[in-house]
């Protein structure tokens, strides 16, 4: 009987010899098929992720948030935090990193995000406590390899058990078994009569940009547009390319494991056909393009995000912004809130994210 413990029974380096090894091989796999979730399931991550503030101005750095209050103390503290905080989006990047091992990393595309609220501002040196409860799972009737599955998530610090951010969100994660589905979607007919393709799309003739970044100014763009049935939005004139530090490397340095990241084999063989950018660094990189042309004075809300299609490497991010609603009551004597839309586009003018955001700006005269 041959000793299969003896280092010289098997040569690892012959490729046929190792061909045959990894055919029989089990593959200990990682992650969650679609059939493992169900609703009211509670998970609790295991990775412990501390803030860093060198995560934190890596991201920052890379994604164009380049907002002085996160890294120099006499901007944090005119903006009334008591420390350099870390940044909002390097904080929501690092709850969802620690969740993909157990609700993601099989492999399926992040489709949106719903109800995301910033509770508080930590500090780096914070360490995070995240779990996750199955809302809903859904079989998806137009692609029988996945189904849906929400997700509703919590981040805490570990120390205090406050909350710092909480959200809903949405994967098609692939199924283990397809399932029987004609696959084909549903055509529907709008009854109306109307043939859609020449009506055109609903958009306002004039658009108004705000003067400036002040909550003000955005409250007198929307005067303005009212007066003469016009919408405020604009573009931002910043893009930023999709390259491998921003593909694969601020995914793994929130512990984000989805292979979609980093796995270029394995992905060859997915609807993307390569890897894709983090759903979050793209939104990020198209929020920073919007609050570079604001006064921002505090993240807040964000709600109804949606990830339309793929970003790949070598794309470019650009952002548009529609202005929604200006609240002079709501935060601090010094601020108003302002709920926005922003859409991130590529460089084909494809729309690839959109989600509403509501951000506290600066009142000028404070
Ligand atoms: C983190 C992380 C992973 C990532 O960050 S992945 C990168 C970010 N995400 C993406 O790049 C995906 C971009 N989206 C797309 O390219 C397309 O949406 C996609 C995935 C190709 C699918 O396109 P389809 O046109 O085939 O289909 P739909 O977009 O209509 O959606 C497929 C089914 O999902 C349902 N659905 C979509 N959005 C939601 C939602 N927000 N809530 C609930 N359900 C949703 C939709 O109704 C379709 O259902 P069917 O029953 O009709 O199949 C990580 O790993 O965590």
């Amino acid at each position: 009987m041959t000793d299969w413990t003896d280092p010289d029974a098997v040569d690892l380096s012959d490729e046929e010899t190792f061909e045959t090894l990894l055919d029989r091989a089990e593959t200990r796999e990682k992650g969650h098929y679609f059939e493992f979730f169900e609703p009211g399931d509670e998970l609790t991550h295991d990775p412990g992720l501390v803030l860093s503030k060198a995560g934190s101005e890596d991201w920052m750095g890379q994604t164009l948030n380049h907002d002085p209050a996160y890294w120099r103390p006499d901007r944090a503290r005119d903006r009334g935090f008591e420390a350099v905080p870390v940044h909002p989006d390097y904080l929501l990047a690092c709850v969802m990193g620690a969740t993909v091992e157990d609700l993601s990393e099989k492999g399926g595309y992040f489709l949106g995000r719903d109800d995301v609220t910033i509770h508080r501002s930590p500090t780096p040196g914070t360490e995070l406590a995240v779990s996750s409860t199955v809302v809903e799972t859904t079989p998806s009737s137009s692609r029988p390899e996945y189904g849906i599955v929400t997700w509703e998530t919590v981040g805490r610090n570990r120390e205090t058990g406050d909350r710092l951010v909480s959200y809903e969100r949405t994967n098609m994660i692939p199924r283990r078994e397809p399932t029987a589905t004609d696959g084909s979607g549903t055509v529907t007919d709008s009854g109306d009569g109307e043939d859609e393709s020449t009506a055109g799309p609903a958009v306002p003739d004039t658009l108004v940009t705000p003067e400036g970044g002040h909550f003000e100014e955005f409250r007198a763009a929307l005067n303005r547009a009212d007066e003469t049935d016009a919408a405020v939005a604009y573009a931002h004139e910043r893009g930023r390319t999709m390259d491998d530090g921003l593909v694969s490397g601020l995914p793994l340095s929130t512990l984000n494991t989805a292979r979609q990241h980093h796995n270029r084999d394995v992905m060859t063989d997915s609807p993307s056909g390569d890897i894709v950018a983090y759903g979050d660094v793209t939104r990020s990189i198209a929020l920073a393009h919007a609050r570079s042309d604001e006064a921002t004075y505090r993240e807040w809300r964000y709600d109804a995000e949606r990830f339309h299609d793929f970003v790949t490497l070598g794309d470019t991010i650009y952002g548009f912004t529609r202005v929604l609603d200006c609240d002079a009551d709501a935060g601090p004597e010094r601020a108003g809130a302002v709920t926005f839309e922003h859409v991130a586009y590529n460089q084909h003018r494809t729309p690839v994210y959109s989600g509403r955001r509501t951000a506290l700006l600066q009142r000028s005269h404070r």
